[in-house]
């Protein structure tokens, strides 16, 4: 009696795709078994008073905490932040209540009629019984004039600020004072930040200082509707890495939020009220010559109840060519990239959107 081997033939690789500096093609593999890499599972909390100390061993020490997790995981949560609990609680309320409007009223802000894109946008997602809503999103970006450290600009750089054709609703003062209350304390936290980001990566920590003095910051309000968890779609908002200096992330208690692993793996960034959920974006991974890494992302919201998050994206002056940082390169490791100039490159992510925005695609620019 004779047997024959069957030869097993290797599964096909699988793969994760994702959004990246305005293509949708990026994908990594699903690393499983024997193929499977040391990588993260959970995001580290951080506690960051110490960045604001007065010593200097102890904001060092901070910074360099900080720098590892920037360096392996991309993600973390802050806490200790110094920003007011109330005043997030009051933020969300407000979004909520800008939510719940009638969208015809939110339309009166539609992002398509501001020169920069600031407003509202509402997206869809196709059912097999017709379209069900999957997000709504309310965006404002930096206002020289809403700064608490009034900027001298010359009318050409003003005129850089996107948010100066901020759309905001007549009728409701205190929703536009409220949300530029929360960026007014963002915007101290973020230099903070990039101070400890500088500090981390070896340079001067008033290294970017001159270069955040009018800086890229965009909020947006986002609103995810309940998804039905057997939907062939699930994602609010498809996999992609923030294009952005870092992010500082404010997400309610619903969760959705999933991080991607070297594994390919995604690993859920689970709500821990009192904290921020910090990332790096595209911009800082490249000037750091790829020491920090800016790592994928993706929200899903199968709790059946509405999610509200409110992501705050920071980066520099719009019109520095920002470069690979010095403190990051050596003989043998030179500048991989040429500097960046924010504002050539976010009125070509703009450009991008529209055209993405005709074909239904949707690009996740702050
Ligand atoms: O809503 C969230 O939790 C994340 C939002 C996000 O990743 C983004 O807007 O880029
Ligand atoms: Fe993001």
């Amino acid at each position: 009696m004779s047997t024959t081997a069957t030869v097993v033939a290797p599964p096909e690789p699988q793969y994760e795709y994702y959004f990246r500096d305005g293509t949708t093609d990026n994908k990594r593999e699903i690393l499983t078994g024997d193929k499977a890499v040391p990588t993260f599972e959970e995001v580290p909390v951080v506690d960051i008073e110490n960045i604001f100390s007065n010593d200097f061993d102890e904001r060092l020490q901070a910074a360099k905490e900080v720098a590892e997790v920037c360096k392996t995981v991309g993600f973390m949560y802050i806490k200790n932040h110094g920003v007011s609990q109330d005043l997030i609680d009051e933020v969300f309320d407000m979004s909520r209540k800008y939510h719940a409007q009638p969208l015809e009223v939110k339309k009166e802000q539609d992002v398509y009629q501001s020169p920069t894109l600031r407003g509202y946008e509402i997206h869809y997602t196709k059912t097999p019984t017709g379209e069900a809503v999957k997000k709504g999103s309310f965006l404002y970006s930096y206002d020289p004039d809403n700064d608490p450290q009034v900027p001298k600009l010359t009318p050409e750089q003003r005129e850089l600020c996107i948010g100066i054709h901020n759309q905001w609703p007549e009728k409701w003062p205190e929703f536009r004072a409220t949300m530029l209350k929360y960026q007014a304390e963002l915007l101290k936290l973020s230099r903070a930040l990039l101070r400890t980001f500088a500090l981390g990566l070896g340079a001067d920590e008033n290294y970017f200082d001159p270069i955040v003095t009018a800086p890229f910051v965009s909020i947006i309000l986002q609103h995810y509707a309940p998804r039905d968890p057997q939907a062939e779609d699930l994602d609010g908002l498809g996999a992609h890495s923030d294009f952005e200096t870092f992010t500082i992330l404010n997400q309610d208690m619903i969760g959705g939020l999933e991080i991607l692993n070297k594994n390919g793996i995604y690993i859920p960034a689970k709500p821990i009220r009192g904290t921020f959920v910090v990332n790096v974006g595209d911009f800082l991974q490249r000037i750091s010559n790829d020491q920090f890494v800016s790592t994928v992302h993706r929200v899903r919201n199968s709790s059946g109840v509405n999610r509200y998050s409110i992501p705050f994206f920071f980066s520099f002056n719009m019109d520095v060519a920002v470069p690979v940082m010095p403190a990051c390169t050596s003989e043998d490791n030179p500048a991989k990239y040429e500097p960046r100039n924010l504002h050539e490159y976010t009125a070509e992510r703009r450009r991008l959107k529209m055209e993405t925005h005709k074909k239904g695609i949707h690009d996740a620019l702050g």
